[in-house]
């Protein structure tokens, strides 16, 4: 993989950089800044070398359209605070705003265009579409580098298309998160238990098909639980499930049970009336959810359940939480999980976290970065990476 120094003098260069700034919001109020901290390596040794840093990046999902609410004001004004210069938001990407603003840079000044996601073509699945308007994002810069570890499983305009045209290379992060995700790749410490969770449901899914292969244990909670509980034929009520996937996941617990990889799943769950931080909830067992009620949290038993289960590891890769941790009544089972971790970590297990929302919850939740082997800032990237998949936005800068 070329890295910066491939690059040459960067002094007086104009660089492109794609960074993961995908972070969680409570209006525009950042709840967790890890990912920004996590550009800033890179981000300051190119400004320290005199280049003009613009900088590309996505929040959330706005399917090609301009979301207000999903703007990068918010990341500018608190990449400024934390490089200590002013960071300039142009209002477009590629548009006249960007490029007067990029044309006015001085050596060492950081321009952040805004959301690259309210551009269709940025997600286009025609490679053409995605092409041409790769161009014009080109146009602006001398040269790429490629820093967003949280997209390089996407092929997506500002990533992966840029890199085939402007001379690339991988940035401080996307570095140090492919060393620190390889030892859990090549020959990890067994027991090697992999913990999935969260709301990306079709996506996590489908990374378990590989997994088992490779891991020893795989601990199932957060909103795809429900689908392996609709494949056993239980009542989910209004929980997440991905109806197409549960003959899929029929599937995985048969090649499971073929490969020996022990399948931990709830033995009980949290279910709520609603969708709310405020809603009744109680605990039922895993097979007894009410009909009127969602699965919101992994419940008691469960936790004590997964917590031992990690314990019991020497290698353990966490994504996703385990319930919609955002409210306090529903945080427990991600707090447990994340003791396991901590707890396995200081037993000498290499532990990691990925994901923006599961680091973001461990934070959240009080734990500190050190209490972890590594804390990835791709969940999906590093479930992909973990796989052993080839992620374009890596292999496009070989
Ligand atoms: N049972 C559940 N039902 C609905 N949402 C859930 C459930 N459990 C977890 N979640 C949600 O999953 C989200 C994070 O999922 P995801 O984006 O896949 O994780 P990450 O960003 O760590 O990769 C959180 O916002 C959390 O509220
Ligand atoms: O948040 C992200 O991924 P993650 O939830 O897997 O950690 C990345 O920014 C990628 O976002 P996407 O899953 O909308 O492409």
């Amino acid at each position: 993989m070329k890295t910066l120094k491939d690059l040459g003098d960067l002094s007086g260069k104009r660089v492109l950089v794609r960074a993961d700034f995908n972070v969680p919001l409570d209006g525009t109020k950042i709840t967790d800044d890890g990912r920004i901290r996590a550009a800033l390596p890179t981000l300051t040794e190119l400004h320290n070398e005199g280049a003009k840093v613009i900088v590309m990046a996505h929040l959330g999902r706005p399917k090609g359209q301009v979301v207000p609410e999903l703007s990068l004001a918010p990341v500018a004004a608190r990449l400024g605070e934390l490089m200590g210069v002013n960071v300039v938001l142009a209002h477009d990407t590629y548009g006249e705003d960007a490029q007067a603003k990029v044309a006015a840079m001085k050596d060492g000044d950081v321009v952040l265009l805004e959301n690259v996601r309210f551009n269709p073509e940025e997600t286009s699945k025609d490679e053409a579409v995605r092409h041409e308007y790769a161009e014009k994002l080109a146009k602006l810069a001398d040269v790429f580098v490629s820093d967003g570890f949280g997209v390089v499983h996407r092929a997506q305009g500002s990533d992966y298309d840029v890199a085939t045209i402007l001379p690339s290379a991988a940035g401080l992060l996307i570095q140090k998160e492919v060393k620190a995700l390889s030892r859990a790749t090549e020959s990890p410490e067994r027991p090697f238990t992999v913990v999935l969770g969260g709301s990306k449901v079709s996506d996590k899914l489908g990374v378990i098909k590989n997994l088992l292969d490779k891991a020893d244990r795989l601990v199932i909670g957060g909103g795809m639980l429900f689908t392996f509980l609709k494949a056993q034929g239980y009542e989910i009520g209004k929980s997440l499930v991905e109806e197409d996937m549960i003959d899929t996941v029929k599937g995985y617990m048969e090649t499971a049970k073929k490969n020996g990889v022990e399948l931990v799943l709830p033995v009980d769950v949290v279910a709520a009336d609603k969708f709310a931080a405020d809603s009744p909830a109680v605990s039922v067992p895993a097979d007894q959810i009410p009909a009127d009620k969602m699965g919101l949290d992994i419940a008691e038993k469960s936790q004590k359940l997964f917590h031992d289960k990690i314990v019991d590891s020497k290698t353990v890769v966490w994504n996703g939480p385990m319930g919609v941790f955002e409210f306090p009544r529903f945080a427990a089972g991600t707090k447990a999980v994340a003791q396991g971790l901590v707890d396995a970590t200081k037993a000498g297990a290499f532990t990691i976290v990925g994901g923006g929302d599961s680091a973001s919850a461990v934070r959240n939740l009080g734990f500190k970065d050190d209490e972890f082997s590594h804390i990835s800032t791709g969940g999906g990237a590093s479930l992909e990476f973990l796989e052993g998949k080839e992620l374009p936005g890596l292999k496009v800068l070989d």
